[in-house]
């Protein structure tokens, strides 16, 4: 049994309440940890520890030294990869197949990429004439914004979690990190990384609990914090916005999607339909980034939807270890129950279930876990609140348009805005779609390809703010201008 403590100032301290929460495996929900729960105290002691480790040897280090230190944590990282693989799949239930070539490898890139962006990203400077002709040097100088909260969500956990992380660090800032309750193992372990490399205590600092009342509540609203990066549900994020209201302190917020897929009649029909395979399901249909709207043009309507139905058939649910698993459990069986809430919501809603839409038999060991069919629907109108409404499950609805103005359309009505994905070998037609959609990230002939220098975010209720590459430094420094007279 797993007993995750928080990390506070380079130590694993227990709840002084003694107060913890089951930690269980989404494969067949055995209990697999005890987690802690962190007060008020341990909330204050891990903001104070931030804080002054800001002032402590950390605050000392040129970039140069920092970014050493954290491209060790990503080799380090990389060192223990089975561990953190090991305990991402306990947690989260996802196959090993995927854990092993998106969430782990990024949970060390994420370190790497924002090191090499801070040490080739030029500030600015600004030659002014003056009165006197002997006029002044403007010069944009980034200092760290300073205590950082992180809060993360339990779908990608290390690879959301670092994604904050790693750009924190690397812009001098310190950080305590509220990892989701389902998913408490790879944010506890990184500690121990931190520790290994030699990052000064304080710099790191985890703790654990719930949002409303809880750690996440008390963190966002610790009035040391100076500002609040946050990936979850976008309502979640409007919470956390007012919270951040009071002291002014910035946020930058990765919510919620209802992601659409264009088909166009002029795609490579076997790419488009691998594609949107990945889209849909997987990490069983957990990613914010995640197809749930698929639009085809109708002349290739029958043929993309039968190619679909065969592939999801070929799916292979399965324990994270097992090699031929590429379809894994949901996180809980609280979302489960969300998600098979929607599946029969589709059906109320007068939808055909073309394949899937209930919960398979497992076998005995297994079925007691969160195990949900991947499932697809045809026949739904378009103001359907299966069509409408974040699902963050294996599950698409597929509708066929017949022009290019219609589809737009129909891909931007929605209060979401953070990705979509089109198909079509036509290259004029994919920029002048594109440039159409209202998100933050559209993908061509591809989806969830990742260049780690570019903006990554969402529009209208997805979210604010951009990270990635030089746009994270906008959230993760203060930029000061020092004006001096020649
Ligand atoms: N845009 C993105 O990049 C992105 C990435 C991954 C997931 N998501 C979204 O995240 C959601 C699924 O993740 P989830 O269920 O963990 O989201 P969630 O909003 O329920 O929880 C996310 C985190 O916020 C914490 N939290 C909850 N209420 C809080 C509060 N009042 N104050 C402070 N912290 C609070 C939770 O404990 C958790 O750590 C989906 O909506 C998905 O679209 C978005
Ligand atoms: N933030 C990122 C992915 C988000 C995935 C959402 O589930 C990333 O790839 O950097």
């Amino acid at each position: 049994m797993n007993e995750f403590k928080h990390f506070i100032n380079g130590a694993y301290v227990g709840s002084a309440s003694g107060k913890t929460f089951e930690n269980r495996c989404p494969v067949d929900n055995s209990l697999i940890g005890l987690v802690h729960e962190a007060g008020l105290d341990e909330v204050d002691q891990a903001v104070r520890a931030a804080k002054a480790a800001l002032k402590g040897p950390w605050g000392q280090l040129s970039q140069a030294q920092r970014i050493e230190l954290l491209n060790s944590v990503a080799e380090r990282i990389n060192q223990r990869f089975d561990e953190f693989l090991e305990a991402e799949c306990r947690d989260t239930g996802k196959p090993y197949s995927i854990a092993s070539h998106i969430d782990i490898p990024r949970g060390a890139a994420n370190f790497k990429a924002f090191s090499e962006t801070l040490a080739n990203h030029p500030t600015e400077a600004f030659r002014l004439d003056a009165p006197d002709h002997l006029g002044a040097i403007n010069l944009g100088h980034r200092t760290p914004k300073g205590v950082i909260a992180v809060i993360s969500p339990w779908n990608l956990p290390l690879l959301l979690m670092t994604w904050k992380v790693g750009p924190a660090l690397a812009c001098g800032n310190t950080v305590v990190v509220k990892p989701s309750e389902e998913t408490p193992a790879t944010t506890t372990l990184l500690g121990e990384v931190m520790n290994e490399c030699g990052v000064p205590p304080g710099v790191f600092n985890v703790v654990h609990g719930f949002g409303p009342n809880s750690a996440g509540e008390f963190l966002t609203t610790h009035p040391l914090i100076d500002a609040i990066t946050f990936t979850g549900e976008t309502r979640t994020g409007e919470a956390i916005m007012k919270a951040a209201a009071v002291g002014l302190r910035n946020i930058s917020l990765e919510c919620g999607g209802k992601n659409p897929g264009i088909v166009f009649a002029d795609c490579d029909l076997e790419k488009a339909v691998e594609g949107t395979m990945r889209s849909a399901f997987v990490n069983c249909g957990q990613v914010c980034l995640g197809t749930e709207r698929v639009y085809v043009e109708r002349p290739v309507y029958d043929a993309f939807l039968k190619r679909m139905k065969e592939q999801v058939a070929k799916l292979k649910l399965g324990r994270p270890e097992d090699t031929a698993a590429n379809f894994g459990p949901l996180v809980s069986l609280e979302h489960r129950n969300k998600v098979k809430y929607y599946y029969d919501l589709a059906v109320e809603e007068g939808a055909t279930v073309e394949i899937g839409g209930g919960i398979p038999d497992m076998g005995e060991a297994l079925n007691g876990g969160a195990w949900i069919e991947p499932t697809i629907w045809t026949g739904l109108a378009d103001d359907a609140r299966v069509i409408r409404e974040e699902i963050f499950g294996p599950c698409c609805h597929i509708r066929p348009f017949d022009t290019e103005e219609e589809v737009i359309q129909l891909a931007n009505d929605t209060e979401y805005g953070l990705a979509a994905a089109i198909w079509t070998e036509n290259s004029s037609r994919a920029i002048r779609v594109a440039e159409q959609i209202e998100a933050g990230l559209v993908w061509v002939n591809s989806w969830f390809l990742r260049d780690l220098r570019t903006a990554f975010g969402g529009a209208k209720q997805s979210g604010i703010g951009r990270e990635g590459g030089v746009h994270g430094l906008e959230f993760y420094t203060e930029l000061k201008n020092i004006c001096i007279k020649l």
